[in-house]
């Protein structure tokens, strides 16, 4: 999840700062230096454009081919620069070097809006070292750092990770789209998945079956690598490509998917070849006739049949590898059906890898895949669920620990309180969710008491914000904060609703709730009127902002905020999961507006009317929602069980 959970360039105020992004245009030149497929400029203009619209500096850096000598003019970026100029309609200032005293001085005369592209990076054999000293030069060009090069991001290099040492740093559109397909695809896929593997050799892809292995429906084998499984299963192979020493590996993973109820498909027949040129002679053979002398070089039509049929029943597609030497037209068939089925499929198919995509490309049925990985060797990797360097250092978006809090109201007994968590205590032992208890205050000791040493922290649903005084049947703080209670639950509807709770009195417990070293769970929320009436959001913003009149922003990113629509409390009628992140969003915006971005990404904000066992885990997985606050479901300890382990 950590990949896939990152910020974007959406997530951090670009506004009039200089913006260094590391884009892959490591495009082909000809003879003459001029660019002969500008895809990879073109794929990186999305980025690029919502900086200058939204008032960056944009400072561009890249490699281009393996320069090894420091500058030479047949690496320069310049018609990269000139390229991308064209396509944005707008000058794009060409530095001399990259870090030098030509680059230096155009980075700090850049104005809002305008776009200058640095020299090569790798003139600097400090790049691929990814040295320190080199990483701070740069960095000391930008005060942000955004990756939207998918295609190193497998390379820790100064300009692709050591950067993020310096600067914050966030992913670009292009980046964001790679994890947003791989990373669902390989966390949460629509089924039946399948996974398509080809190319030359079992050694370059062990890792990615590996991983996908326990991942996949189907895993469908082509191409080369086909040869090391079909001898393993004692077929024989005649002169076709195999790794001899990886026949048991390949026996092993066959056993694995047999045991986990994995379909793993071979060829059934292939087109032989005898030598490994494109005008050898060529026929059919089936896989248990393959004749000596001959060598599989594609996959034959009953091959062809049994593969496309089962990707056309996939949800999701996964492909990397060609199916054939389809670099040898006599040899493209399999690979040209494969990208035809998957393209015909209907689901939501993912491409990766140099001769994958060349072939859906070249074929025309590039806009009918879902998905193609701009990343030769990093989408393999990615496929592989090892953790880019480039990724890796990217700030995560959303590290907030889910809440799942109980509120009891008005119920048990101080002794039917302790047995209570006595029997929670192990069933919530290994909760990802923070885990609290709101209970009545006679409880509050011998709950506490109860809970030592466990992952059980408590509540209080309320506290006055005086020190103490006459105010008969009142808390104050620091009775609560003696008997060692974490939270206190202020402004809820239903004391402001029966006890002349307001969002001024909701802000002088906040205070107090601080002042006695604990935390507060503020509670917002609108009647069935007012939503009906429109007037929701602006009475959230209200409510959160006077809410927090005076507090910090330390304070902000340690308390937490539940938004509670009045109408769906007890009455067993739930917002839908869109409307809870809506409002959720709202408070959050409402957060970052008053504070910054950083305190927004921190506070907790949590969503509670009716919350079940069967709804928290959808809602809990909504962007802007952080956890529950829980009312009946939390007096029962199946549901507070299934609710506090939502994510499992
Ligand atoms: N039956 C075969 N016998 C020998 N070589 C094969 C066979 N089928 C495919 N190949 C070779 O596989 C190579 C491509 O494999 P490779 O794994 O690089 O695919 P890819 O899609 O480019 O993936 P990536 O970009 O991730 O490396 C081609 O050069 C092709 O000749
Ligand atoms: O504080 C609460 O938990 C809310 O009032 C929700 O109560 P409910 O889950 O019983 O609707």
């Amino acid at each position: 999840m950590g990949m896939m959970n990152k910020k974007t360039i959406e997530d951090i105020d670009v506004k009039g700062k200089k913006v260094i992004v590391r884009v892959d245009f490591n495009v082909p030149l000809d003879e003459n230096r001029k660019i002969t497929d500008d895809k990879r400029i073109v794929g990186a203009l999305p980025t690029i454009k919502y900086l200058v619209e939204n008032g960056a500096k944009t400072i561009l850096v890249s490699h281009l081919g393996r320069p090894k000598n420091g500058f030479e003019d047949k690496y320069s970026m310049k018609p990269t620069a000139e390229r991308l100029s064209e396509l944005l309609g707008k000058e794009v200032v060409m530095a001399a070097d990259v870090i030098g005293e030509d680059a230096k001085a155009k980075a700090a005369s850049l104005k809002s809006g305008e776009v200058l592209m640095l020299e090569n990076v790798r003139f600097h054999k400090e790049e691929e070292k990814n040295n320190a000293d080199f990483a701070k030069e740069l960095a000391s060009l930008a005060e942000i750092f955004v990756n939207d090069a998918f295609g190193t991001a497998h390379r820790a290099h100064a300009s692709t990770a050591g950067l993020a040492d310096y600067l914050p740093a966030v992913c670009g559109f292009l980046i964001q789209k790679e994890l947003n397909f791989m990373g669902k695809a390989l966390a949460n896929p629509a089924r039946p998945f399948v996974a398509i593997l080809g190319g030359a050799k079992v050694s370059d892809k062990i890792a990615v079956i590996e991983n996908l292995i326990d991942k996949v429906d189907t895993l469908i084998i082509g191409g080369g690598m086909a040869y090391t499984f079909l001898k393993a299963k004692g077929y024989k192979i005649g002169n076709s490509i195999c790794e001899n020493d990886k026949i048991d590996l390949a026996k092993s993973l066959m056993e694995k998917a047999e045991k986990k109820g994995i379909k793993l498909m071979l060829p059934i027949g292939s087109i032989v070849g005898q030598e490994f040129k494109n005008d050898t002679e060529h026929k059919y053979v089936p896989s248990d006739d393959m004749p000596d002398g001959w060598m599989g070089m594609d996959i034959g039509s009953l091959t062809i049949e049994k593969f496309s049929k089962e990707i056309k029943k996939a949800k999701t597609v996964i492909w990397n590898g060609p199916m054939g030497v389809f670099e040898f037209p006599n040899f493209a068939t399999g690979t040209k059906e494969v990208a035809k089925a998957v393209a015909e499929s209907g689901s939501i198919s993912i491409v990766g890898g140099g001769d994958s995509a060349a072939a859906v490309e070249q074929l025309g049925f590039a806009d009918k895949i879902t998905h193609i990985s701009t990343g030769g060797g990093a989408s393999l990797e990615f496929l592989e669920g090892k953790e880019l360097p480039g990724i890796a250092v990217l700030m995560d978006k959303n590290s907030r620990k889910k809440i799942a809090a109980g509120n009891w109201k008005m119920n048990k007994t101080a002794k039917e309180a302790v047995e209570f968590v006595e029997a929670l205590k192990p069933r919530v032992a290994d909760a990802d969710a923070e885990v609290v208890v709101g209970v009545p205050f006679v409880c509050i000791p011998g709950v506490k008491s109860a809970v030592e040493g466990s992952n059980i922290k408590v509540a209080a649903q309320n506290m006055h914000w005086e020190e103490k005084g006459a105010f008969t049947g009142e808390i104050s703080g620091s009775m609560l904060s003696d008997l060692g209670v974490d939270y206190v639950i202020i402004g809820h509807s239903e004391r402001r609703q029966y006890f002349a709770e307001t969002d001024e009195t909701v802000n002088k417990k906040a205070h107090a709730v601080f002042k006695y070293g604990m935390t507060p769970i503020i509670c917002v929320g609108e009647s069935l009127t007012q939503r009906e009436q429109g007037i929701m959001p602006d009475l959230i913003r209200y409510q959160v902002k006077i809410a927090l009149l005076g507090l910090d922003a330390e304070q902000v990113k340690k308390l937490v905020i539940a938004y509670e629509p009045i109408w769906a409390i007890g009455t067993g009628k739930t917002a839908t999961n869109e409307q809870a992140n809506e409002v959720c969003a709202i408070i959050r915006e409402t957060v970052k507006s008053l504070y910054d971005g950083e305190t927004s990404d921190s506070v907790r904000i949590q969503y509670g009317g009716s919350v079940t066992a069967a709804s928290a885990g959808e809602l809990f997985s909504m962007s802007d929602i952080d956890g529950g606050l829980v009312g009946g479901a939390s007096l029962k300890l199946d549901d507070f069980e299934k609710i506090a382990k939502y994510n499992k």
